[in-house]
């Protein structure tokens, strides 16, 4: 079980499924606790990283957590290979900062790999609940659960003014994260995503590329999340959220419109093109290939490119990341390899369905 999860690229997020799918990839909910008496982890000793990782471990034994949730498998991180935790992060189940450095870090997988949990990354616990398309409702409820089941066996670190307490003062209160993961290319196209997004933070939400804080949204995907963690119930959280991703889908869809109705032969050219490359390239950096791959996804949504399944480019996200390569090719490759590798991989996948 364990291997599936770094061997095969695809996971659950990318099944396309769930509301919305055409332009939410993906709906996350994460909680951040700690347990109490333990010294957040950036400042906790060794011996304690260790203890919380045996009391997790210990925790999720539990029969009664398993009969609930499903089977939740444990991972200690500093048994993985540097390259597997890098498989990891390309799949979203943990994040790059968790990858960095392994000593006395864990993992709690669900089978499904819609639950990760992460050990003694910035808080003691990180609880993740990720699902496809726009199901920010079904995550939460699933996070609950698991967080009420731990809370039953673990002691959190909890104020009865402030909420749970975490390492980073943004996430005291309900320590929730919601985001949604979503491609936008109409409004990109149309000069509109910009003022958009910058709107967003005065309404109380943050903008971020694909892979987390710091990243850049690469292939028109951007991540959507609540800033504010502190004085709202997560119900109030969660439904905010689902109210603004559903006007930024409103607003995609008016301005693909906009682009068929003014501009159709430059979004034929444009979807052909990038359609053309991705069949026909021999060296393709990451870059390239998702902006190309975003164009695509757009071309199979307006119906202009035809017999090619959507999942595309949510598999791509993933199996042409430069961890995945190097793992399906069973060896570290120089970045000109990749490249090449990478092409190849996307002829393949698109002589599939074509
Ligand atoms: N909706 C989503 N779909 C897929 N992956 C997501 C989504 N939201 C976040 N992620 C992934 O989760 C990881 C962590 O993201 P990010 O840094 O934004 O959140 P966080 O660590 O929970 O926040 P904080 O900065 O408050 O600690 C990243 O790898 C990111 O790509």
């Amino acid at each position: 079980m364990r291997d599936r999860f770094v061997n095969q690229a695809l996971t659950k997020w990318m099944e396309g499924t769930g509301k919305e799918s055409e332009i939410v990839i993906s709906s996350r909910v994460r909680l951040a606790r700690n347990l109490c008496d333990i010294p957040f982890p950036n400042v906790a000793a060794a011996e304690q990283t260790k203890a919380v990782v045996s009391q997790v471990e210990g925790a999720i034994k539990d029969a009664e957590i398993e009969q609930t949730s499903g089977e939740l498998i444990f991972v200690n991180l500093e048994e993985l290979e540097p390259l597997d935790r890098l498989v990891l992060v390309d799949k979203h189940l943990i994040s790059p900062q968790h990858a960095e450095e392994a000593a006395g870090k864990g993992l709690i997988l669900r089978a499904d790999e819609a639950v990760s949990v992460l050990i003694n990354e910035e808080d003691h616990l990180r609880i993740q609940c990720l699902f496809p398309g726009l199901q920010l409702e079904e995550a939460w409820d699933l996070a609950s659960r698991i967080d009420d089941l731990l809370e039953s066996k673990l002691d959190f670190a909890f104020d009865e003014k402030l909420g749970y307490l975490t390492a980073c003062p943004t996430n005291v209160g309900t320590g929730l994260r919601a985001s949604v993961m979503m491609h936008l290319p109409a409004l990109v196209l149309t000069n509109q995503a910009s003022r958009v997004l910058a709107s967003l933070s005065q309404i109380g939400m943050t903008v971020r590329g694909l892979y987390g804080e710091g990243t850049d949204a690469t292939g028109n995907l951007f991540q959507i999340s609540n800033q504010v963690t502190l004085g709202r119930s997560e119900e109030e959280i969660i439904s905010n959220l689902v109210v603004v991703a559903t006007q930024l889908i409103d607003h995609e869809r008016m301005a693909r419109q906009v682009l068929l109705k003014e501009t159709k032969p430059q979004l034929e050219d444009r979807v052909c093109r990038a359609y053309g490359t991705l069949t026909s390239a021999r060296i393709i950096n990451s870059q390239e290939a998702m902006t190309l791959l975003s164009n695509v996804r757009l071309g199979i949504d307006l119906g202009i490119i035809q017999g090619v399944s959507p999942q595309v480019l949510n598999e791509m996200l993933v199996l042409t990341r430069p961890a995945f390569l190097q793992k399906l090719a069973g060896r570290e490759l120089s970045p000109f390899e990749r490249d090449v590798q990478r092409a190849s991989l996307i002829r393949e996948r698109f002589s599939l369905d074509g």
